[in-house]
């Protein structure tokens, strides 16, 4: 106990041969809930496998806790190389894509999302707010409102003020949030005793 008392007074730690500053107090430049929820619902939308608009959606509940999560995709059986991606034509991916509300709202892991929120990329079109009514969702918050004068748009926002559901516009105040692998030395870790698994980490393949 002495020595971790010691260690906070002196406000130095010992690294290897270096001597290093450490703050005492909690860091300020820490991103705020809905950043980080926006952030989660752009990070899903990574996730997805749409040439064209990529959209992720984020749920959260009262707690600020993350209860449902998804992006855009073809529905589960239907090939994302088979099924067409394409906008134009007699088969258009607007005929079998899932949109991210949509799974977000039935990937959710908890029984009831009465009075949760979403945070979502693009403004929900009609069918989904359908779904997020329906849910119990109150309020949603997105980013681009692209389409704000298509009938779809123009019907959910009709449903949405009937329903009671609020929603807004997020305007980040930072253009861009960069997530750095490389913040945490995990190569240089020491870990005692090591892990059985370090010798086998393996760059990630995983293409699905
Ligand atoms: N609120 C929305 C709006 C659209 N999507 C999905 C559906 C499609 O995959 C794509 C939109 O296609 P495009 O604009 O390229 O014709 O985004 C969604 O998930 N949620």
């Amino acid at each position: 106990m002495g020595e971790i008392n010691d260690f906070q007074e002196t406000n130095i730690s010992q690294n290897c041969d270096e001597q290093v500053v450490q703050p005492t107090t909690k860091r300020s430049d820490y991103i705020s809930w809905h950043e980080y929820f926006m952030a989660t619902a752009f990070l899903a939308a990574k996730r997805s496998k749409d040439p064209i608009t990529q959209v992720g959606a984020c749920i959260v509940d009262h707690d600020h806790k993350i209860v449902g999560i998804g992006y855009n995709g073809m529905p589960i059986g239907c090939s994302d190389d088979e099924f067409p991606w394409s906008k134009d034509g007699k088969e258009t991916k607007h005929l079998y894509v899932c949109h991210a509300e949509m799974n977000a709202i039935i990937n959710k892991n908890i029984v009831d999302l009465k009075d949760c929120i979403m945070y979502v990329a693009l403004f929900p079109c009609n069918e989904c707010a359908k779904f997020i009514i329906q849910s119990g969702i109150k309020e949603v918050v997105y980013m681009s409102d692209k389409h704000s004068h298509k009938c779809t748009t123009i019907a959910s926002k009709k449903m949405f003020n009937a329903a009671d559901v609020k929603y807004w516009q997020y305007i980040p105040k930072n253009k861009s949030l960069v997530i750095d692998f490389t913040e945490i030395d995990w190569n240089n870790m020491q870990q005692v005793p090591s892990s059985p698994f370090k010798e086998l980490s393996l760059q990630d393949s995983d293409t699905n």
